[in-house]
Formats: structure tokens, sequence, C-alpha cells
């Protein structure tokens, strides 16, 4: 029986672009990190002051880039591992090393088609399409994206992968750690109440994530029963659960998702909570917003509310998350190949499209961006 030749598994692809949003590395960084990620936002000045002093308060540097380093080695072992012969290009959105020079890194590899993996695992403009359209504008900044979507390096997307078993296996297996280390702390985990924690969007940016299948926060949901569950059932007594958001932003007259994690346990400090395990499902590693957010600010809230409480870990360079992303990778490969493949998913919803729609996940309901998108067939002959 003739068997595929395992370097031809990742065929079409001659990379994998590893697409992330980037971070300062230093204090000089911040005030221009912040520039690049706000430009035409409408992001109160208050706030960017605000969100200079977390990052100062680390020093001026981010996580976030060594992390994507890890990232970017454990994938290569992976594929390594299954003979799998599979550049891996590190590129973000918003710092070094930006957008344009991981295009620059694929085609002096001489990569004629990539597939991008991008560092949020849920769709919406933030997660999903901001990425795209950065893309597009990159290529067509260099002059390198033709009338009808046509590129010198061509691009696909692997698809959202909140649904997806490793991601979430990763969390399961990160949420139970959590549980072991609240009762480590002398917490009773029987009586917690487990906090998903999510990175807050404007209402408007929730309501036009819908055409993806399901609005950001109803993945987030879906996800978080299954994640409950199987802790649950490993640890042999219902969880109690409940999603919290963080981060928010924008000006105070804008309704941003909610409850803020914060609110939420006051809250439910004064109903009789004690102890609780949070878990930043909403971020694949331990960035700025888990350091300092949940970290800093949310633990503070915590110990003043007289709570037992603990932050599980992010996913980060766990093994099923790691080889579920190189899985994800094949299956966006046989896809391109035009094969049948079997997309795995886990929970109540379907596997998020590979391809997204004309006009999906804009800023805001109704209102199309006017930017070129790559990776959908808004630009597709
Ligand atoms: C959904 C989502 C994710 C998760 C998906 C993904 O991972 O992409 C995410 C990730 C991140 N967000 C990050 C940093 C920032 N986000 C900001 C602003 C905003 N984020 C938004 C949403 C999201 N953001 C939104 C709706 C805004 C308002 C402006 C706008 O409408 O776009 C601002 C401006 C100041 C502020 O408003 O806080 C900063 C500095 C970092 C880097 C952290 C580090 O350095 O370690 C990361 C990974
Ligand atoms: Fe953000």
């Amino acid at each position: 029986m003739p068997t595929t030749p395992r370097s031809d598994l990742a065929s079409p692809y001659d990379a994998l672009l590893l697409y992330s949003f980037g971070g300062p590395n230093k204090a000089e960084d911040v005030v221009p990190f912040l520039r690049n990620v706000t430009a035409g936002k409408g992001i109160p000045d208050s706030r960017l002051e605000e969100v200079g002093e977390h990052y100062y308060g680390f020093g001026g540097k981010s996580p976030i880039n060594e992390q994507n380093l890890a990232l970017q080695a454990a994938l290569e072992a992976e594929l390594a591992e299954r003979g799998i012969d599979l550049p891996v290009v590190w590129g973000n959105r918003n710092w070094e090393p930006y957008t344009d020079d991981a295009v620059t890194e694929l085609e002096n590899l001489g990569a004629e088609r990539a597939v991008a993996l991008v560092t949020s695992a849920y769709s919406s403009y933030s997660g999903c399409r901001q990425y795209r359209e950065d893309l597009a504008v990159t290529l067509d900044k260099r002059g390198q994206l033709g009338e009808d979507g046509s590129t010198t390096v061509e691009f696909d997307k692997i698809r959202s992968y909140f649904n997806h078993p490793g991601f979430v296996q990763a969390n399961v297996d990160a949420v139970l750690d959590g549980f072991a280390a609240l009762e480590a702390k002398g917490g009773s985990p029987a009586d917690a109440t487990l906090v998903f924690v999510t990175h807050s969007i404007p209402d408007t940016m929730e309501a036009a994530s819908r055409i993806s299948q399901a609005t950001y926060s109803e993945q987030h949901l879906d996800v978080a029963a299954v994640i409950a569950e199987r802790v649950g059932a490993v640890r042999g007594h219902e969880v109690t659960w409940e999603l919290a958001y963080c981060s928010r932003s924008g000006p105070p007259s804008q309704p941003w998702l909610e409850p803020d994690v914060n609110d939420l346990l006051t809250e439910r400090a004064g109903e009789g909570l004690r102890d609780v395990v949070m878990a930043p499902i909403g971020f694949v590693s331990d960035h700025m917003e888990v350091a300092y957010d949940l970290d800093t600010e949310a633990m503070e809230t915590a110990t003043e509310l007289g709570l037992t409480a603990v932050r599980a870990g992010t996913v980060g360079t766990r093994a099923p998350f790691v080889a579920g992303l190189v899985d994800l990778l094949l299956e966006r490969a046989a896809i391109a190949r035009g094969e049948a493949v079997e997309e795995a998913t886990v929970g109540s919803l379907p596997p998020f499209r590979s391809v997204c729609e004309v006009d999906c996940c804009l800023r805001r309901d109704g209102e199309p961006s006017g930017v070129p998108a790559l990776c959908g067939v808004d630009l597709r002959r």
C-alpha cells in the first residue's frame, strides 16, 4: 500500500507563520508599542498612561515575546518528532519581529505558500480578522497585494481552535493543577468557584463576531462548560463556574463585556464565597494581562476580600496544546489539498471555518472595515 512520505504531510505549505500580538522588551519600547497597538482606536490617553504603568511595573518588559519563542521551539520539536520538515517563522502585529519582517523571512526561505497560526484561540475582530487585515495591509505596503487578492507569498490560516481537543485538554490539566494548588494553600477545592477569565471586548465587537458561527462570549461559555465538567469528573465533585472579563479599555461610555473579574469576586465574596480558582482561558500564555490584571490586580482584590485564591496556568507549551496545534496544521493542509478530513472538536459548537466569510468578524456590527483581509473569501477570486 502506498504511504504518504511523512515530509509531504504539510503539503502544500512550505512554512508555518506563528503570528502573535507582540509586546515591549524594555522600558523604551513601551510608548512606541502602545502607539502601534492603539493607532486609530480611540483609546483615552488616561487608559494608555495606566497601561504604560502596568508595563513599567515589570521593567517595561512583557513576557509575551519569550513565550512565543518557547512556543516556536516547542512547535519545531513536535514537527521534527513527527518527521515533518516545515520551518516555523515568528511574526507580530505590534512589535518586532513585525509582520513585514516575517514576510521577508518567508521570502528568504523561498516560501510560496504559508499557513498562519495566530496566538488567539477565539474568533472576533481582535482574535482573527485584525490579524488577517494586518497581513493584507503589510503585503499591500510592500506592493505585493494584487487587485484580485493574489499575493507573492500566499497565506492560509488555521481555524480558531478554542474548541479543539488539544487546547481544551491543556486547559483541563492547568485547572486541575490550580485546584491542587488551592488545596496546598489551605483552601477548600470542593467549595471553590472556578472563575474563567478572558479579555473583555466592546459589545459592538461581540455582536459583530456572530458571523463566525457563535459569538466571542458564546465560544468561551461553551468551552468553559466542557472544562468544568471534565475537571469535576476527575476531582469527583461538581464544579461551580462562571465567566468573567479583564483588561477593559475604551471610553467609559462604551459598553464592554462584563462582569469584570474584580467586580465578580467582590459580589460573590459578599454572598459567602471563600475559595476561588481563576483560569485565564482567553489567553494562550501568561502575557501582561495575566501578569498584571490577574496576578497583580485581581489577586489583590481577592486578598482584600479574604479569599483563598489561585490563578491556574495558561496552555503555554503544554504537550496536548502543542500536539493539538500540529494536528490542526495537518488538518488545514489536508483541507488545502482538497481531501475530506475530520475536524475534531469538543463541546456543542462546530469546527470554525478555515476560510473566513466575507465581512467575517468586523470591528462593529454592520460596518465593513474597508480594509482588505487575507485568508478569507473577501479577496479571493
Ligand atoms: C480579544 C483580545 C485579545 C486576545 C486575543 C489575542 O491574543 O490577540 C487581546 C490580546 C492582547 N492585548 C494586548 C495588549 C493590548 N491590548 C489593547 C487593547 C485592546 N485589546 C483588545 C482585545 C484583545 N486583546 C481590545 C478590544 C482592545 C481595545 C483596542 C482595540 O479595539 O483594538 C492595548 C491598548 C491599551 C488597552 O486598551 O489596554 C494593549 C496594550 C496583548 C499584549 C500583552 C503583552 O504585552 O504581554 C495581547 C496578547
Ligand atoms: Fe488587547
